[in-house]
């Protein structure tokens, strides 16, 4: 799973390598800034960076470029229309305000989106389609038309905060601790989070992302995230019409819809919402179940509803669901999410000590103990959760608990989920040396069958002993699309079930690689 900084910035930036080449030319074609407005666009960025920090520099402002300037005028460019709109509501302010402090007869600071800058005519939001994340495969996004905008949703509930002229609809319950500022934010979510926040107060001129896909392992915030859009959405002004469902309660729900010969009026009821919030995708079974969220799906996209989904895994990973769901979900956004990092548990355990002492003031846990349960309990919020309840719960009988005897009570969530992180270069590594190849060639474009078995064999072993995805490791060997790696994995799963060598073969290859 590997949402990490950098990638988080480079989620929406996709583009943006597209326009570096395309920057180059409009320069030539003799783009209005020159040196002197380099050093002030530089002298700008970096005081911007020691204002906000590197962590939501690198996020935000990575990829923010100079675009032109005239005597009043700053127009700087950003490769998504998501990344525009963030700047724009969050920090144009605070851009414009170090930059008249670098010159005073700068007015205004413009931000445009960059494929379209290439023309050097700005486009308004309505033409500018979201960008792909890293996960995002080649699927174009539908566009909707301006009329249809998500922002434009107007509002009821469904879940638990009803109003109360509405007659609530269906839905899973929502938790109503899993809220936005509940939510810890760090480089592994932060992109996740700004979408989700940008669907859930979704104004008018909001950006469209749809179908959202957040996708990670188990445990690192998905359903938290998602509740929070529901539940922020239903207390909008706007009052929305909000379906919260796990994918289990919708099958659940249909199901007994069909035994009741209610279906009719179940689909009826659900013609209407304004946002459909669907987690754990990958438990949705069933040829007619499917068939119906399918048609759901459809109906809800094609009138610029807004649905968000969460699994464990990609869109395109989700291999039991009916093609055409999945091909319409994978025509949106996808965002992985990975594990939180050191500064993020520790922060989560102070928010639920927090939670913990508006009940009981008295309660403390000291801040050693809390570094040391963050330090050591690294594998999700949940296990970390579990570790903090365990806290207060011995707390209770045994107020002074020392490190030594946190550590044997919490003995079996250290470190749990987390093996030793193997790398994709230690798999290519061990693979070429075995197979007696180089690693060049394994990320080559050579079709010969001496490589691309072993090729296809690395690939496969990337995919089941790392937590990266498809694209990740097709980028690693050598920037291959992502079918290629699914097509990679699905072969030599098919060889070893009835190869009992290479079966053989690829155990050993695994101890190797685990040494
Ligand atoms: N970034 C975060 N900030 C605050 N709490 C978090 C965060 N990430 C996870 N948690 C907490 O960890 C616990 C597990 O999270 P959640 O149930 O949302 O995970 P999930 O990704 O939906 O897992 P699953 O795949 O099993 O459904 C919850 O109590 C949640 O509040």
């Amino acid at each position: 799973m590997q949402m990490n900084l950098a990638t988080a910035a480079g989620a929406f930036q996709k583009d943006g390598d597209a326009f570096q080449a395309g920057s180059n030319l409009s320069q030539a074609a003799g783009d209005k800034h020159d040196m002197r407005h380099d050093a002030l666009f530089e002298r700008v960025s970096a005081r911007l960076k020691a204002q906000v920090g590197p962590d939501v520099f690198a996020s935000w402002f990575g990829r923010l470029k100079l675009h032109s300037t005239s005597k009043s005028v700053v127009r700087l460019s950003v490769p998504t229309t998501f990344l525009k709109s963030w700047i724009n509501n969050r920090y144009l302010d605070l851009i414009t305000q170090i930059f008249q402090q670098e010159d005073a007869e700068i007015l205004k600071v413009e931000i445009l989106v960059r494929t379209a800058t290439r023309g050097a005519r700005p486009v308004s939001q309505e033409e500018a389609l979201p960008q792909a994340t890293e996960t995002t495969p080649a699927t174009p996004a539908r566009r909707p038309t301006s009329a249809q905008s998500v922002a434009s949703v107007a509002a009821t509930t469904v879940a638990s905060v009803q109003r109360p002229t509405q007659a609530p609809l269906f839905g899973s319950p929502l938790d109503q601790r899993y809220t936005f500022d509940s939510f810890v934010e760090g480089s592994s979510n932060r992109v996740a989070l700004a979408a989700a926040r940008t669907i859930a107060e979704a104004g008018a001129g909001a950006v469209r992302f749809n179908p959202l896909f957040i996708h990670s392992s188990v445990g690192l915030g998905k359903t938290h995230l998602l509740q929070a859009i529901a539940i922020q959405a239903l207390q909008s002004a706007r009052a929305p019409r909000v379906v919260y469902l796990t994918a289990e309660y919708f099958m659940w729900r249909f199901a007994t819809a069909i035994r009741d010969n209610d279906a009719l009026s179940l689909k009826e009821s659900l013609r209407n919402i304004d946002l459909l919030v669907i987690d754990d995708m990958q438990f949705l079974q069933g040829k007619s179940i499917q068939h119906e969220f399918c048609h759901l799906l459809n109906m809800l996209l094609d009138s610029a509803k807004q649905v968000v989904v969460a699994a464990d895994r990609a869109p395109w990973e989700l291999e039991s669901l009916d093609s055409r769901v999945r091909s319409r979900l994978q025509g949106g956004v996808a965002i992985e999410m990975d594990g939180p990092d050191y500064d993020m548990r520790l922060e989560m355990l102070k928010r639920r000590l927090d939670c913990a002492r508006q009940d009981d003031t008295s309660l403390d846990i000291p801040g050693d103990i809390l570094s040391h349960v963050a330090r050591n309990v690294t594998a999700s919020g949940r296990e970390l959760e579990g570790a903090f309840n365990q806290l207060l719960f011995r707390r209770s009988f045994e107020p002074q608990l020392s490190i030594e005897r946190v550590d044997e009570l919490l003995g079996h969530l250290v470190n749990a989920g987390e093996p030793r992180r193997v790398r994709i270069e230690d798999i290519q590594r061990v693979v070429a040396k075995h197979y007696n190849v180089s690693r060049q060639e394994l990320v080559s474009n050579r079709r010969t069958r001496v490589i691309v078995k072993p090729r296809q064999i690395a690939m496969y072993l990337s995919k089941t002993l790392t937590p990266r995805s498809f694209p990740e490791i097709g980028r690693r060997f050598g920037g291959r699309d992502h079918t290629t790696v699914l097509h990679a994995v699905r072969k030599i799963e098919e060889l070893i079930s009835g190869d009992t060598k290479l079966s053989h073969e690829i155990e050993l290859l695994k101890r190797l690689i685990n040494e």
